[in-house]
C-alpha cells in the first residue's frame, strides 16, 4: 500500500515579511493519489446553516500576537477546523482512541466528544477504545465505543479506557493498528504520550499506510508548550482551592497554626502558582522552577517565623517537584524512575513539614501546630468542570476535523485562543515552565510577600533566553489566566 519511504523532514513554508508556517504532515504527502469526498457536514442540519463553517485552506494561526511595528510576522500553525473536502468516506473509517500517562480531569469528555463527533458529524460507525494505554494495543481486548456507551462518561473522573505508563513498543503498536484495520488513531496524553505518538506516526508513514494520527494534549501540570493551556488544569486549580481552604481554616483556628498543602507539578509549578493566586489565603508558594533555601536570613524558616509573629498562622503551598535537590542533599539520593522513565519524586510536603516542626522544636522559639494536607490524587481524579468540558469538546472536534481532512502527525490545541494543528516535534521538544522572571510570578510574589529566592544569576539567565513565549508564562504575548476561545470556527 503506497510508497514506503523515509520520514519526511518538518514542513516549513516561508512567506513575506518573515512569515513562517510550521505545517503538519498530510496523508497526500506520501500517498499522492488518494481520492477526496465532499464533507458530509455540508448536509448536516445543525452545521450547514453556519456562515463560513469551513476553514479556509490557507488560514493559519500566529504564535506571536503582540508585535512591534517592524517585527517579522513570525511562526504560524495551520488553523484547525472542518475542510470542504475529506479524505475518508464515512463507512471507510475505523477509528481508535487511547489514553496514556497520568489521570487528568476531562479525559472522559474528550473520549465522549470524539465518539459523538465522528458519529454525528461524519457518520462514522466503527470506533474502538484501546484498553489501558499504549500497551493495550497488543492485548486482545478493545472496547466498542458508541454515543450510547459514552453518553454519561463526562460526569465521571478518570478514563473509561484505563491508562498506563511505559510499555510503548512502536512496531508492535503499528502492527496492531495494521492488523485491526484501524485508519484513524486518536492519542490522548501528555508530553511522553505525544513523543510516543510521534514515533507511531513516523512508522505509519514509513510503512506507507493510510492511517491518520492525531494527538490530544493532556496534562494536569500544564507542562505542554505552544498551546494556551491544557484541559483539566482549570478544574485542578479549582479543586485545589478546597484543600487550601481546609488548610487555612485549620491554621487560623489554633495558635501558630501552619497548613502545608502539596499540589501536583512534577517539573512545572503552574497548579501551585494559579491555586495560590486564586486563593489569597496562601502565604508562601514553592515551585520546582524557583529553588529555595531553608536556613539563614532570607531563608524559608526565617520567613515562617516572621509571618507567624505577624499573623499568628500561615498557609504554604508546595508543588511536588519543588525542593527536590534539598531533599536529596539531606537524604541519601534515590534516583528511581517510573515505567515511562519519569523521575520518581521524594515527598517534599512530608519533608518540609518535618523540617519546619524540627526547627521550631529545636529552637524552642514558639510552639507551632502544623497540619499537612496532600490532596494530589483527589485533585486529579475529579470530573472536569464546565469550562474544561467545553474546552475538551473543542479539542475533540478540532482533532477529528483534522484527521477527516487527511492531516496526520499533529497535536491539536488553542494558540492565542484559536485552535491549530501543531507538528509533534514542536510539542515534545521542551516542557512548559513557570518563568520566575515574568510578570505572573511577580504578581504571586507581590500577593504573598514571600521571599523571591531569585538570585542575580537567575535574572541574567532569563535575560539570555530569547524564546517564543507560552501563554501561561505571561510573557509579552500571553493572555495570562483567561483565554477567550473563539468557538465559532472549531
Ligand atoms: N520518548 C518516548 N518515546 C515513546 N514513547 C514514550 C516516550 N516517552 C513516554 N512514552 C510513552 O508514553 C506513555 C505516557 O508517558 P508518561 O510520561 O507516563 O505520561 P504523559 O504522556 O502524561 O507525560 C507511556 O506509555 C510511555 O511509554
Ligand atoms: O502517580 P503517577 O500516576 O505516576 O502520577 C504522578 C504524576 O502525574 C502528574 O500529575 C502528571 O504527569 P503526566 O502528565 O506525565 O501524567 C505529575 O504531576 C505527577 O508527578
Ligand atoms: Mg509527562
Amino acid at each position: 500500500m503506497g510508497s514506503e519511504g523515509k520520514t519526511a523532514p518538518p514542513k516549513v513554508v516561508c512567506g513575506d515579511a518573515g512569515y513562517v508556517l510550521e505545517d503538519v504532515p498530510h496523508l497526500a504527502d506520501y500517498l499522492p493519489d488518494l481520492p477526496t469526498y465532499p464533507n458530509p457536514l455540508q448536509n448536516n442540519p445543525a452545521y450547514s446553516v453556519v456562515k463560513q463553517y469551513f476553514v479556509n485552506a490557507d488560514d493559519t494561526v500566529a504564535q506571536k500576537i503582540v508585535v512591534h511595528k517592524d517585527s517579522p510576522r513570525g511562526t504560524h500553525f495551520r488553523r484547525a477546523g472542518p475542510r470542504q473536502r475529506v479524505y475518508f468516506e464515512s463507512d471507510e473509517v475505523h477509528a481508535c482512541i487511547v489514553t496514556c500517562g497520568g489521570l487528568c480531569p476531562g479525559l472522559n469528555t474528550v473520549i465522549r466528544e470524539i465518539v459523538c463527533g465522528l458519529y454525528d458529524m461524519y457518520g462514522v460507525r466503527k470506533i474502538i477504545g484501546i484498553d489501558g494505554g499504549y500497551r493495550g494495543f497488543y492485548s486482545c481486548n478493545t472496547i466498542d465505543l458508541t454515543p450510547k456507551s459514552v453518553n454519561d462518561i463526562h460526569k465521571r473522573g478518570g478514563t473509561i479506557l484505563g491508562t498506563s505508563r511505559g510499555g510503548h513498543d512502536t512496531s508492535k503498536i503499528v502492527d496492531s493498528i495494521e492488523d485491526r484495520g484501524v485508519n484513524q488513531v486518536y492519542i490522548i496524553g501528555g508530553d511522553g504520550t505525544q513523543k510516543g505518538a510521534s514515533v507511531i506516526f513516523e512508522e505509519i508513514q514509513r510503512r506507507g499506510l493510510k492511517v491518520a494520527v492525531a494527538g490530544i494534549p493532556k496534562t494536569i501540570d500544564n507542562d505542554i508548550v505552544v498551546i494556551d493551556k491544557s484541559f483539566g488544569f482549570d478544574t485542578a486549580v479549582e479543586e485545589a482551592q478546597r484543600a487550601i481552604n481546609a488548610a487555612h481554616v485549620e491554621a487560623e483556628s489554633v495558635e501558630n497554626g501552619i497548613g502545608v498543602v502539596k499540589l501536583m507539578g512534577r517539573n512545572s509549578g503552574f497548579i501551585a502558582m494559579y491555586a495560590t493566586l486564586a486563593s489569597r489565603d496562601v502565604d508562601c508558594c514553592l515551585i520546582p522552577e524557583s529553588p529555595f533555601h531553608m536556613e539563614g536570613k532570607g531563608g524559608l524558616l526565617a520567613f515562617i517565623e516572621r509571618r507567624l509573629k505577624e499573623n499568628g498562622h500561615m498557609v504554604i503551598v508546595v508543588a511536588e517537584g519543588a525542593g527536590q535537590e534539598l531533599i536529596t542533599e539531606s537524604m541519601r539520593s534515590m534516583e528511581h524512575q517510573d515505567a515511562s522513565g519519569n523521575k520518581l519524586l521524594l515527598d517534599v510536603g512530608l519533608w518540609l513539614s518535618h523540617k519546619i516542626k524540627d526547627h521550631f522544636a529545636r529552637n524552642q522559639k514558639m510552639a507551632i501546630n502544623l497540619k499537612y494536607i496532600d490532596p494530589t490524587y483527589m485533585i486529579r481524579a475529579v470530573p472536569s468542570n464546565a469550562s474544561d468540558n467545553v474546552y475538551c469538546t473543542l479539542l475533540a472536534h478540532s482533532a477529528l476535523h483534522g484527521t477527516m481532512a487527511g492531516y496526520t502527525g499533529f497535536t491539536v490545541g488553542p494558540v492565542n485562543g484559536r485552535h491549530a494543528y501543531i507538528p509533534f516535534h514542536r510539542i515534545t521538544e521542551k516542557q512548559n515552565k513557570v518563568v520566575i522572571t515574568d510578570r505572573m510570578w511577580a504578581r504571586l510574589l507581590s500577593s504573598t510577600n514571600q521571599p523571591s529566592f531569585i538570585s542575580q544569576k537567575d535574572i541574567e539567565d532569563a535575560k539570555k533566553e530569547d524564546e517564543p513565549p507560552t501563554q501561561l508564562s505571561d510573557k509579552e504575548n500571553s493572555h495570562g489566566v483567561g483565554v477567550d476561545f473563539d468557538t465559532s470556527a472549531n
